[in-house]
């Protein structure tokens, strides 16, 4: 009988997955990107400009937006060295709502669009200016209410019909609070509660939306962060480990493909995602099922790893007492 067990319950996984496969919503998508207009914001640089390189070695029609002109011409540059591409650059400071819109008009319909742009000053709050707090804040979160509300009537209006997409480049530390990223991560988490709401609003008009959460990334933005870093932030951070600005591209632009809602980036992320799912949208019954079988288990090493930190934490204290 004992023996007989393993084969019943092999027998009985069939129905939890069938269960899930009818019940997954949204419904699985498939986002192409030969021949459409992909507009990327802080396309200039790190994984914007990445993610830029790889859409028009895919043969997207790409559009950066960032705010120096000077880099912008220098990614375009750069992409028509590599892939022959023409790629469209607009200055625009992504605060400006005026700017951003009219840049988006003079762009043309878009359909994948892609927020990438980002700034991140670490630091402890007690040592953190408001006016610090403020920039991340309107550069990360309500820069990118600026930029999908002025591109989403015409993105509704795209003429093809075909599956369009609002990705939104987060970060691990929207999944998770570390230390020295209260108003960064505050930010990033602002974006997934604005992507969870947006999906519903925009499912009806073939608009799928996908936040990636990337971990420290090398990118020229990371370089000048590892030098005010504090020390216990990077600590913390390194619970993850880094990645190229080209492979968390690769991650996000096959993630946006396939439609996914969360998109991870390396095997931590993958972990974040099933600790963190939520209530989040999942269109993959495979996926859902490895949620629903691994949550427990991962609350579990999610407690590990903040008994670590507070051990980190603590360790930390102890040591600058001594000194
Ligand atoms: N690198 C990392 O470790 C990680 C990064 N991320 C996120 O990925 C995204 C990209 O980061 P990364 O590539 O490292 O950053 P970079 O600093 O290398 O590039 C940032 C891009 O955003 C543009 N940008 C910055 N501020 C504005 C603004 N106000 N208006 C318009 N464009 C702006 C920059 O151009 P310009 O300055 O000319 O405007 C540049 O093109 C960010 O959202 C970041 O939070 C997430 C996880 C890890
Ligand atoms: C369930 C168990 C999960 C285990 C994995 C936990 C790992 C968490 C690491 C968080 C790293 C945050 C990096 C922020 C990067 C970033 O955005 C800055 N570089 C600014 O750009």
């Amino acid at each position: 009988m004992v023996i007989l067990l393993p084969f019943l319950l092999l027998l009985l996984l069939p129905l939890p997955l069938f269960l899930l496969y009818f019940i997954v919503r949204p419904r699985p998508v498939e986002i192409p990107i030969k021949n459409r207009h992909v507009f990327i914001t802080g396309g200039s640089s790190g994984i914007g400009l990445a993610l830029a390189h790889r859409a028009a070695s895919q043969g997207a029609r790409v559009s950066l937006l960032a705010r120096s002109l000077k880099k912008l011409e220098e990614a375009k540059e750069s992409i028509r060295l590599s892939s022959g591409s023409d790629v469209s650059i607009f200055s625009a400071d992504v605060r400006d709502y005026d700017v951003v819109e009219k840049a988006i008009s003079d762009a043309g319909p878009i359909d994948v669009l892609v927020v990438n742009q980002g700034v991140f000053v670490p630091r402890e709050l007690e040592k953190q200016g408001l006016d610090e707090v403020k920039f991340m804040l309107d550069v990360n979160l309500m820069g990118s209410f600026n930029v999908i509300k002025a591109a989403l009537p015409l993105m509704k209006q795209r003429m093809d019909r075909l599956p369009a997409s609002i990705a939104l480049i987060s970060s691990q530390a929207g999944q998770v609070g570390i230390y020295g990223y209260t108003a960064y991560s505050a930010s990033k988490f602002g974006l997934r509660g604005l992507a969870e709401a947006l999906q519903q609003e925009v499912i009806a008009d073939n608009i799928h939306v996908s936040v990636v959460f990337p971990p420290d990334t090398d990118t020229p933005g990371f370089e000048r962060e590892t030098e005010v870093r504090p020390e216990l932030t990077n600590i913390l951070a390194g619970s993850s480990s880094s990645m190229t600005a080209d492979n968390v591209a690769k991650k996000a632009l096959d993630g946006i493909q396939s439609g996914s809602f969360i998109v991870p980036c390396n095997f931590d992320g993958h972990m974040l995602a099933i600790a963190t799912a939520g209530l989040s949208p999942q269109r993959s019954f495979w996926m859902a099922f490895i949620e629903v079988s691994f949550a427990g288990v991962l609350r579990l090493v999610a407690l590990f790893f903040q008994w670590n930190w507070y051990r980190c934490i603590e360790h930390w204290h102890a040591k600058k007492k001594d000194t």
